[in-house]
C-alpha cells in the first residue's frame, strides 16, 4: 500500500470527485459516516458525554458532520468550533449550516477562558486539524490540546492527531494531541510510522473512503506499507517435483564462546524458512552444541575458539553472517579478509555490522544485493546520527543506493529499503524485543534467499513472517513469556496464513 503525502491525498480527492462525479461535500459525508459508524458500533448508545472539537477547515467539516450523526442517534454531545481563523472552508460552512438547521449551534471558542471543562470519562473527538496543518499550533487551540493531554480522556482523532504533520517533521516542543486512537482516511500518513511520533499515534486504523482506484494506482511514491496482498504475491508455491537441491544451501557464520546459541537460532531459522540445506560455520568450541541442538544442520568449525579463518569448504547459495560472532581482534581481522574475497550474497547482522561500521571501506566489498539487518544503534554506527526520523529515512535510502544493498532497519515498524522503494512492515509486537529475535530474522531471510526468493522480496517476506509469528504466538503465550525460539514454533502458522 502506497503512503501518500498530503499533496497526493488532495490530488487523489480531486481525481475522485471528477471520476466518481461526486461533490467534495459528498466525499466528506462518506468519510464522516464511516467515522460515525465506528463510534456507534463501539458505544452502542452509551450515554457518556462526547465532546467534538472542530477546526474551521475540512477536518472541522468532518467533525461537524460526525456531530450531526451522533445527535441524530441520541448521543449526549457537545460540539465546539475552535475559531482560530476568519477563514472557513466551504464544506465546513455547509456542515455548520446543517447543524444550525437542526437547532444545534456549535459553541465557538475564541479564547483559553472559553475552553470547556473536560472529564477523564468524556469521549473526545478531535477534528481540529487534519492533513492541512501548515504551522505550529498556538494560542487557545494549543491550550485545549494541552488540557486534553493532561486529563487524558479517550481521544479519537479524525484523520490525524491535531498538531502532527502528515509527512514533515514537527518542531521540538510542538503541541500535538496524544490521541488514544486515530481513524485515518484511505491510508496511513508517513508520520504515523515514525518512532518519534509514538506518543501521539499509539494506535490507528484505516477507514476506506474509496478514493479513485485507478488514480491511486498511478501515483508514484517511494514509501509503502507491506500488506498481506503484497506478501501473497511474493509467496511462491513449491513445485511438487522439487528436491532439497532446489531450495538452495544456506551457510550461517556465527557464534563465539558463550554465544553459540545465536548460530543455533539462525541456522534453525534458515531451515524452518525452507532452505534445502543448511550448514553452519562456527568456532571450534561450538561443535557439540550445534550438532546436538539441530541434527539437520551440517557443521564446519574454525580451528580456533573464536571465528578467525573463515575457511569453510561448502559452497553455499547465500551466507547469513554475524549472529553472536563478537568483535575480537582476531574475528575482526578474519572477517575483513573474508569480505575482500567473498562474492556470495550475504545477510549481514549484529557484530558483523559493528565490525564493518568500524571499517567502512569494506562496505564497498559487500556483494551487490546483500541484505543488512541493523537495529537503529547499529545503523547509527554505519551512517552517523540523524536530526529526525525523516532524515533517518533519507539516510537509509542513500546508504542502500550507494552500496547497492538492501537494508532492514529494525523497529516497531521495521523498514526495508533498497535505495529506490521503502516498505514499512506492520506485523509484530513487543514479544520480539527479546534476545535472539534478530538472529532468527537473519536466518529466516537467509533461508528465503537460498530457496530462490529475490533478495528484496526475501527481506520483506522475512520481516513480515517474523512479526506475524509473534502475533500468532499471542494466542497461547504473552509478550513477556514469548522467546526467540517461539518465533520458529509459530512460523508454520504464519506461512499457512499467507498460503490461505
Ligand atoms: N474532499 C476532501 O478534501 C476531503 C477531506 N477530508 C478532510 O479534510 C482534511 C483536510 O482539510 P483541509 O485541507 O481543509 O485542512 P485542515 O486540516 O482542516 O486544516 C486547514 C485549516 O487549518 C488552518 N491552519 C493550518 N495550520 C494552522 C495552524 N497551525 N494554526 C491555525 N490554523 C492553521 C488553515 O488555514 P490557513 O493555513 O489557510 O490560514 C485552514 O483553515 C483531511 O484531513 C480530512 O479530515 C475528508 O473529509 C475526506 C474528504
Ligand atoms: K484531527
Amino acid at each position: 500500500m502506497k503512503i501518500l503525502s498530503s499533496d497526493q491525498m488532495y490530488a487523489a480527492d480531486a481525481a475522485t470527485l471528477k471520476n466518481q462525479g461526486i461533490t467534495s461535500l459528498e466525499l466528506m459525508e462518506r468519510a464522516a459516516t464511516l467515522c460515525f459508524n465506528w463510534i456507534h458500533e463501539k458505544l452502542k448508545g452509551d450515554p457518556r458525554r462526547i465532546l467534538v472539537f472542530c477546526g474551521v477547515g475540512n477536518n472541522g467539516g468532518d467533525g461537524l458532520a460526525i456531530a450531526r450523526h451522533l445527535i441524530q442517534h441520541g448521543y449526549n454531545i457537545s460540539c465546539y468550533v475552535l475559531n482560530y481563523s476568519e477563514k472557513r472552508s466551504g464544506e465546513f460552512l455547509e456542515n455548520y449550516n446543517r447543524l444550525k438547521e437542526m437547532g444545534e449551534w456549535p459553541t465557538m471558542i475564541n479564547s483559553s477562558e472559553e475552553i470547556p471543562e473536560i472529564d477523564s470519562d468524556d469521549l473526545i473527538v478531535d477534528a481540529i486539524f487534519g492533513i492541512g496543518l501548515k504551522r505550529t499550533v498556538s494560542g487557545f487551540t494549543s491550550e485545549l490540546i494541552k488540557k486534553i493531554n493532561a486529563i487524558s480522556p479517550f481521544s479519537l482523532a479524525i484523520d490525524m492527531p491535531s498538531g502532527l504533520y502528515a509527512n514533515n517533521p514537527n518542531c521540538e516542543g510542538d503541541i500535538i494531541l496524544e490521541a488514544t486512537h486515530t481513524l485515518t482516511f484511505q491510508g496511513p500518513k508517513l508520520s504515523f510510522l515514525l518512532p518519534n511520533n509514538a506518543p501521539f499515534i499509539s494506535s490507528w486504523e484505516i477507514l476506506n473512503i474509496a478514493l479513485d482506484e485507478e488514480y491511486l494506482q498511478s501515483i508514484k511514491t517511494e514509501y509503502n506499507v507491506v500488506t498481506k496482498f503484497l506478501i501473497c504475491s511474493i509467496y511462491k508455491e513449491r513445485d511438487q517435483f522439487s528436491h532439497k537441491g532446489t531450495f538452495g544451501h544456506t551457510l550461517i557464520i556465527g557464534g563465539s564462546y558463550g554465544k553459540i546459541g545465536a548460530a543455533v537460532l539462525a541456522s534453525r531459522a534458515a531451515l524452518k524458512a525452507g532452505s534445502g540445506l543448511v550448514s553452519a560455520y562456527i568456532p571450534k568450541c561450538g561443535y557439540n552444541i550445534l550438532q546436538a541442538s539441530i541434527p539437520e544442520v551440517m557443521v564446519e568449525v574454525d580451528s580456533e575458539n573464536e571465528l578467525h579463518h573463515f575457511n569453510f569448504k561448502c559452497n553455499p547459495t547465500v551466507i547469513g553472517i554475524g549472529p553472536g560472532i563478537g568483535t575480537s581482534e582476531k574475528t575482526t581481522k578474519g572477517l575483513i579478509n573474508f569480505l575482500k574475497d567473498n562474492a556470495t550474497p550475504m545477510v549481514v547482522d549484529a557484530d558483523a555490522l559493528n565490525i564493518i561500521a568500524l571499517n567502512k571501506e569494506f562496505l564497498n566489498s559487500l556483494p551487490k544485493n546483500s541484505v543488512l539487518t541493523p537495529h537503529p544503534r547499529e545503523f547509527e554506527r554505519l551512517v552517523g546520527g540523524w536530526k529526525n526520523d525523516y532524515e533517518k529515512l533519507e539516510k537509509l535510502q542513500s546508504f542502500s543506493k550507494e552500496y547497492k544493498v538492501i537494508v532492514v532497519l529494525k523497529g516497531k515498524y521495521s523498514v526495508i529499503a533498497n535505495g529506490n522503494q521503502l516498505y514499512f512492515n506492520p506485523t509484530g509486537n513487543t514479544a520480539l524485543a527479546t534476545g535472539g529475535s534478530g538472529d532468527v530474522l537473519t536466518g529466516i531471510i537467509t533461508g528465503l534467499i537460498a530457496q530462490g526468493y529475490d533478495t528484496f522480496d526475501a527481506a520483506i517476506f522475512g520481516v513480515y513472517l517474523h512479526g506475524l509469528s509473534a502475533e500468532i504466538g499471542m494466542e497461547n503465550l504473552t509478550e513477556e513469556t514469548f522467546i526467540a525460539s517461539d518465533i520458529l514454533s509459530y512460523l508454520s502458522n504464519a506461512f499457512r496464513e499467507v498460503k490461505n
